[in-house]
């Protein structure tokens, strides 16, 4: 039987980890980072140069999906791997998330949640049922739990009641997504700032039995301290054995501080959309390239990466295409960003497998304490 969905775990330094995670469509090396793909696309990429940044595996929204083009239509052309050329993984998230970040008028019950499409006003349910048969429709290799993402901050009762509601959802997720070799689903932990929720939420988890394991709940305005304390406990009280997906992280620092708390995975908007603000990231932070320091500046954007726009283009040119907004500045500002982000994540896999990661964040740091960007 072709290996379906395993993590072989290979090394670890303190409680960083570094594995591969083998799929029927290929393998995930991790830690790993997930460009965003929301509506079939990883905006201003082409999925060739997406798979040349080192990525391994991509995110697809199910709450955009299930509005344009329906997951009916993308079923009926074959799924969406094939919809929108990516043949390897893909991990779709459940669509509440968005629902309760994108939409105004909603209604969340015990059933799910009742919400009118940002696009034309029409409107859509959300249960864990029918999420499950969504991601089931696009086809994707990792399927995530219906959750209620709990706001931050939140009173202790509220995010109690919240955390409780997910995980209803959770065994109904489990439930609906039923027996399907090669496809992997997994749990969602809530539980706000609160460790005797997160606590409760991860054994409810572990009772139900899951492919794998996120921390939810966070990246939600609560800060990067509040974050890392969290993730000081939250993700040793998963199973060690599955993979640790962390939602919606983050800033390099953020990611770099996640994977030293035994974070496996993740997967962000910013490089992608900040690349299309002209914010880029280099080992020694981000810069701004539409700022007019930058119009004369024949150097590349970082003169250590490899990537088409610091290989041929000057900070000059770049600042010059973003001011008179061609479509090229997107293409090049994103590309170097998703190229950084997945050198950044080959870097700690490498310092992880040889012991080094201590050092590895000692020098992360010091290279942004340098500035002179
Ligand atoms: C950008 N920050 C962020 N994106 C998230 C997506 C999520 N999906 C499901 N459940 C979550 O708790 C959750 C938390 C998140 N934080
Ligand atoms: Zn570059």
């Amino acid at each position: 039987m072709a290996r379906q969905f395993q993590f072989d775990l290979q090394a670890t330094d303190g409680k960083a980890r570094t594995g591969v995670i083998s799929t029927t469509r290929g393998d995930i090396r991790t830690p790993a980072f997930m460009p965003v793909g929301t509506a079939a696309t990883v905006k201003a990429m082409l999925p060739e140069n997406v798979r040349a940044t080192g990525a391994d595996i991509l995110l697809g929204n199910t709450y955009h999906l299930m509005l344009r083009p329906t997951a009916e239509r993308i079923d009926n052309l074959g799924g969406l791997h094939n919809f929108m050329n990516w043949e390897r993984p893909i991990l779709t998230d459940s669509g509440g998330f968005q629902v309760m970040s994108l939409t105004s008028l909603r209604k969340l019950t015990e059933k799910g949640v009742t919400f009118k499409s940002h696009v034309d006003g029409s409107q859509h349910h959300l249960t864990p049922e029918r999420s499950m048969e969504i991601q089931r429709l696009l086809g994707a290799d990792i399927v995530m739990c219906f959750d209620e993402c709990t706001p931050f901050p939140a009173e202790e009762d509220v995010a109690l009641e919240s955390m409780r509601l997910s995980m209803r959802w959770a065994q109904r997720s489990r439930d609906a997504f039923g027996d399907r070799p090669g496809h992997a689903l997994f749990g969602i932990q809530q539980g706000s700032v609160f460790r005797e929720q997160r606590e409760e939420s991860a054994e409810n988890l572990k009772s139900i039995g899951f492919d794998g394991y996120a921390v939810g709940g966070l990246a939600v305005g609560e800060g990067q301290e509040a974050m890392f304390e969290v993730l000081d406990y939250a993700p040793d009280m998963l199973p060690a054995d599955k993979p640790r997906y962390l939602m919606g992280v983050g800033k390099p620092d953020d990611i770099v501080g996640a994977v030293a708390r035994g974070i496996d995975m993740m997967d962000c908007v910013l490089p992608s959309r900040s690349g299309r603000t002209g914010q880029v990231f280099t080992r020694r932070g981000a810069l701004n390239i539409k700022n007019a320091r930058h119009q004369d500046d024949p150097r590349p954007i970082d003169e250590h990466c490899t990537c088409p726009a610091c290989r041929n283009y000057s900070r000059a040119y770049l600042h010059h295409v973003f001011r008179t907004g061609e479509i090229i500045s997107s293409m090049l500002l994103t590309w170097h960003n998703l190229h950084y982000y997945q050198e950044l994540m080959t870097r700690m896999r490498d310092a992880i497998s040889e012991g080094r990661f201590d050092q590895f964040q000692r020098d992360f740091h010091t290279e942004r304490a340098k500035g002179d960007l």
